[in-house]
């Protein structure tokens, strides 16, 4: 790929690289039924996560009009993190196209990051058993910096770990959290339609909304005129 203004590229994770919804719902479905709580539908879960597991954890119990006390949501999120590291990789699968557009950016010397609110750890994990963590220069993770998405931090911190730099950096991204902390940082947000999100994607103030991962390269050629 040529023409393109961007050598960095960051991406989101969880409904962006990888269709991630189905193991997640089986952790979160762990949690729920030690509190005798009914299971959530993989549709369901596609749009309550973004703004990491905590949250998704609180939307939940909301859900069936439960406030968890801090302590009750330290241990809810501590089951969700034991069931789900230990089957991270077990429905979880590629977006179509995902793996055509990294070798097409890497051997094109396109610096890449990976900038999510899934912990460094699981982040790594993953991407480890699915086969592409070799394409990234940086695993971005809610906890490897201060504030993650949707602060701007986090993008800037992806950024700087992938050897990039912000005028020619862009996110490709699914959720609410990916187009704020886009525009927190300056930088332009493409959003992948399949993704996960409570709100349509065409309204979440994306540059640009796209159905396939395919659409990438030509979408950056258009973004940088
Ligand atoms: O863990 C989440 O809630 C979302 O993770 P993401 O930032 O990779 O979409
Ligand atoms: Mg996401």
């Amino acid at each position: 790929m040529t023409d393109s203004r961007f050598s960095c590229v960051l991406f989101d994770l969880d409904g962006t690289l990888v269709d991630t919804a189905p193991d997640l719902t089986g952790a979160l479905n762990h949690v729920l039924s030690q509190h005798n709580l009914a299971p959530f539908s993989v549709q369901k879960v596609r749009n309550t996560v973004g703004f990491g597991a905590r949250i998704t954890i609180e939307r939940s119990f909301a859900h069936y009009g439960k406030t968890l006390s801090e302590d009750a949501l330290d241990l809810a999120h501590a089951q969700f993190l034991a069931h789900y590291s230990e089957n991270i990789c077990k429905n979880s699968t590629l977006f179509p196209g995902v793996d055509t557009v990294l070798e097409d950016f890497k051997s094109n010397g396109i610096r890449m990051s990976v900038c999510t609110n899934k912990t460094e750890n699981l982040s790594l994990d993953l991407l480890e058993q699915i086969g592409v963590s070799h394409y990234f220069s940086s695993i971005c993770g809610s906890d490897t910096v201060p504030n993650k998405k949707p602060h701007p931090d986090h993008i800037f911190s992806a950024i700087n770990r992938a050897g990039g730099i912000t005028e020619e950096s862009i996110l490709i991204g699914d959720s609410m959290a990916d187009v704020e902390s886009a525009r927190a940082a300056g930088i332009p947000v493409i959003v992948m339609r399949y993704g996960y999100t409570a709100i349509p994607s065409d309204e979440l103030g994306a540059d640009l909304v796209l159905d396939a991962f395919s659409q990438i390269p030509q979408a950056l050629r258009d973004l940088s005129h």
